[in-house]
């Protein structure tokens, strides 16, 4: 993930290992209208070309090599998959890594559909804690803006969870690519954010590593839905008063403490209270949902530095400004939404229920098109680029991972970094 690869790895399920379902489960039919169908996979293109006007042409040639590597490394990959996996899906290409797994474009035999397979590494206890996330909180969701699982196969050592397959990108790449962004197109994007996620909380579920490399749409159509993907880090817990799990009159039990305490995520997008090390809830997402807001409406950054600990010194007194490009051609209201979310006391902030019913998500959504902040959010991400390529020397893994996240692509929490927790402590004194 970006420059780092080491994260502080979230708490395993106490109940030790999910059960995972090892048969087919049937294929929800509840996006039909929306299938990717013949909508092509996407090229991983860098985000910028030299000019403004979009990805670079990549020649034929140059395709035709990346096509032979992809086969190629797909057909490597295709020898390490379990004969019980590949006997129902065709393996078609790599798709990227993560720390503890590998994610593979597949065709089911036999209705060709496409998916895409995570094989996940279960042999040492940390991947098998993130697998174990993962899958305790897939096996519970289902709705249109949170990935989908379709099946999970279980072995000692490998297990691999067959998902829907997102082939729209991430979020900002589809902002760059557009070449036009407005407000309401912004608006539009956290819209099904804001439901994916309200969907998870109100099932008791902290996502915990909410970034916009972790938001991908489903095709590359105009229309796609957006889905939240990535449940490493994702636990039951940390529910609000008022959710439905709440509303169920479920005590929390040892699973669904009612406050988490365990430190991970991206330290960009870390709410104060984690870097506290105070007990936390499902707020802690909407803090992270500020900062892709901020994201998405500038191409910058709202906490930013270099240097770890002045970056935790920020986010913990809650310094950010609107100043530069694009903000001066923004709206009050889409400035009061993200004041709103980057509220330093978490019970202040907006929820998801609430962010949503915003009226800057209400009345922007269903407005005509606004100004085009496309050339300073590109600039700016650009930038960043640029300032990011020099500091982070890519690691082996980089190379396999989608170039378009380079510019907002952070490092997830690295311990080593941390500022023990007094130091932190003394700085909100
Ligand atoms: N269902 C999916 N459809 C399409 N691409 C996917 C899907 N799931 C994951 N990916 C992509 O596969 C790559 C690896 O994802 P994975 O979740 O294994 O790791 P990660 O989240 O990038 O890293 P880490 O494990 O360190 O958090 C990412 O680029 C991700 O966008």
């Amino acid at each position: 993930m970006g420059c780092g690869n080491s994260k502080v790895l979230p708490e395993a399920s106490k109940k030790g290992y999910v059960s995972v379902v090892q048969s087919l489960v049937v294929f929800s039919k509840r996006h039909e209208g929306d299938e990717p169908k013949k909508h092509k996979e996407k090229r991983r293109g860098p985000w910028f070309s030299n000019s403004d006007d979009g990805p670079r042409p990549t020649s034929s040639g140059r395709q035709q090599f990346t096509q032979r590597r992809e086969r190629d490394k797909a057909a490597s990959y295709k020898d390490t998959f379990e004969p019980r996996v590949t006997a129902r899906y065709d393996i078609k290409a790599l798709i990227g890594r993560g720390s503890f797994s590998r994610v593979v474009r597949a065709e089911h035999r036999a209705t060709r559909q496409p998916f895409a397979i995570k094989m996940m590494e279960v042999a040492a206890p940390r991947g098998r804690e993130v697998c174990a996330s993962e899958l305790a909180v897939l096996q519970r969701v289902n709705h249109a803006n949170v990935i989908q699982l379709i099946e999970v196969f279980q072995f000692p050592r490998r297990v691999y969870a067959v998902l829907e397959l997102a082939t729209g990108g991430e979020l900002l790449d589809r902002v760059v690519s557009r070449g036009h962004f407005t407000e309401r197109d912004a608006t539009r994007a956290l819209q099904m954010v804001l439901a994916g996620v309200g969907h998870l909380h109100n099932l008791g579920v902290t996502h915990r590593d909410l970034k916009p490399e972790n938001l991908l749409y489903y095709h590359p159509g105009a229309d796609s839905r957006l889905l939240v993907t990535d449940f490493g880090s994702a636990t039951f817990g940390g529910t609000l008063a008022g959710s439905e799990v709440s509303k169920t009159g479920e005590q929390p039990g040892e699973d669904r403490s009612w406050s988490l305490r365990t430190t991970c995520g991206t330290p960009e997008y870390m709410a104060p209270e984690v870097l506290l090390r105070k007990p936390y809830t499902c707020a802690v997402d909407m803090w992270a949902l500020g900062v892709i807001a901020y994201i998405v409406l500038s191409g910058s950054m709202p906490f930013e530095d270099d240097n770890r600990t002045r970056l935790y010194k920020t986010i913990v007194r809650g310094k950010y400004s609107f100043h530069g490009n694009p903000w001066p051609s923004v709206s009050n209201l889409a400035k009061d939404f993200i004041a709103r979310l980057l509220v330093s006391d978490p019970a202040a902030r907006l929820t998801a229920d609430q962010a949503i019913r915003h009226p800057w998500v209400v009345t922007m959504a269903a407005g005509a098109s606004m100004r085009n902040l496309h050339r300073s959010i590109s600039q700016n991400l650009r930038q960043r680029a640029s300032r990011g390529s020099s500091r982070c020397p890519s690691s082996g893994d980089a190379k396999e991972k989608k170039p378009t996240a380079a510019a907002v692509k952070q490092s997830s929490w690295n311990e080593s970094d941390a500022l023990k927790p007094e130091g932190i402590r003394s700085i909100s004194n």
